[in-house]
């Protein structure tokens, strides 16, 4: 299985160690297309984009979103890309979900949260504790589908 994970990157890297944890568990149900966004090397400036630059980003991501099977997003930090990203990821269909953590006080976007379908896109409220039995539960119904 093809999974894309979203997180933060040039919004801001505050939730990297939680990216870690997420990855790390996706990796146990199959390849992570995009393991560099749970780096902590990877700064709020992005990948070296010097040599290939932002349209060579742009491009390949959309490419794995296009191969990806399945998307997992965490959009507790607000970020402009993971924000485009879901948007493509609506019109393409894939099974997504998005974990948000209330308890960062922040209000996640109703463009997000108003996206949820209940079926191919679901929002999910979720404390840190708990990540690892939410993937568990969205991976196990993914095999009953
Ligand atoms: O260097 C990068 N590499 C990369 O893969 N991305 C993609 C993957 C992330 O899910 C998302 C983060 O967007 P942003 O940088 O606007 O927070 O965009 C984004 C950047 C920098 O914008």
């Amino acid at each position: 299985m093809r999974i894309y994970f979203c997180g933060s990157i040039r919004g801001g890297r505050d939730d990297v160690t939680l990216y870690r944890r997420i990855v790390q568990k996706l990796q146990s149900y199959g390849t992570v297309l995009t393991e560099h966004v749970s780096s902590t090397d990877l700064t709020d400036r992005g990948e070296d984009a010097s040599a290939a630059g932002d349209k060579f980003i742009h491009d390949r991501d959309v490419e794995w979103l296009q191969q990806s099977d399945v998307v997992v997003a965490e959009v507790t930090q607000p970020s402009l890309g993971v924000g485009y990203e879901l948007g493509r990821v609506v019109v393409m269909k894939k099974k997504t979900l998005c974990l948000f953590r209330p308890s960062s006080g922040r209000t996640l976007s109703a463009m997000i949260r108003g996206a949820d379908n209940g079926e191919q896109f679901v929002v999910r409220d979720y404390s840190e504790d708990e990540v690892e039995n939410i993937l568990e539960e969205f991976f196990s119904t993914l095999k009953r589908t």
